[in-house]
């Protein structure tokens, strides 16, 4: 349970985020809303990425601002361009990497990446180098790598904003059938289309939450054609 409580965010004196009460129940949560509405910031808060400057942000109960540490492991996050997320030279490596800060012996390691390679299509590549990886490619990593840490929600920001048609398709039925709860902010309308609850940000506050269909209509009458 990710909860926000009057929360805030400011960068300097410019306020990016106000009075933000929510409770994040439900398996898939979108967030659409104008560019600079403050939809990445929100993303950031619910990791502990970014603490707010005022208000608090409880995962199972823990304030991100004190124990950031568990409440990263209970939340993951992707981010929009997959080459600030990949750190290790191959593929596998990469897939290992957060695992050997987990409490885990070499065999069960070994044992999780061959089953992430497996099922994110990436078994071919597993000795590749990840700079080399085409953009899709590289998406499926970032997630691949997140989601083999089994975090119980993630959090995507802009998943398929860089990716081509193929791609995107591919990332969309990746997230659609994760078992997890996740929590998506796009600009692609189609990608939530039938999220149960989709949150609309205005000028740093949620102005609409509710199912996709009324989410979008929403949206779309706050910006009508020029
Ligand atoms: N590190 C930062 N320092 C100062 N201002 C920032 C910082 N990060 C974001 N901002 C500002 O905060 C506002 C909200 O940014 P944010 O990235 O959360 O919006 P967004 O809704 O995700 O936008 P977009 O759809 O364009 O990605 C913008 O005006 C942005 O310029």
């Amino acid at each position: 349970m990710i909860e926000l409580a009057g929360v805030g965010h400011r960068f300097g004196d410019w306020v990016v985020l106000a009075d933000v009460d929510l409770r994040l129940t439900g398996h898939r949560i979108g967030v659409i809303g104008a560019n600079g509405s403050g939809k990445s910031t929100f993303a950031r808060l619910l990791n502990g990425l970014l603490v707010p400057t005022s208000g608090r942000v409880l995962v199972d109960g823990l304030d991100t601002r004190k124990r950031g540490r568990e409440v990263r492991r209970r939340v993951g996050f992707v981010f929009q361009d997959p080459d600030v997320q990949i750190v290790m030279p191959t593929v596998a490596e990469d897939l290992a990497f957060g695992l050997r800060h987990r409490d885990l012996d070499r065999a069960e390691i070994g044992r999780r990446v061959d089953a992430a390679l497996d099922a994110y299509g990436l078994t071919a590549f597993r000795d590749h180098p990840a700079h080399l990886l085409s953009g899709g490619q590289k998406q499926l990593l970032a997630i691949a790598a997140v989601l083999v840490l089994e975090p119980d929600c993630v959090v995507f920001d802009e998943p398929t904003t860089l990716l081509d048609l193929r791609n995107r398709h591919r990332i969309a039925k990746l997230i659609h059938g994760l078992d997890r709860r996740v929590v998506v902010v796009t600009h692609d309308l189609d990608l939530v289309s039938d999220f149960e609850r989709v949150l609309v940000f205005d000028r740093g506050r949620v102005v609409f939450d509710g199912p996709a269909a009324d989410a979008v209509a929403e949206y779309v009458a706050m910006n009508p054609p020029a």
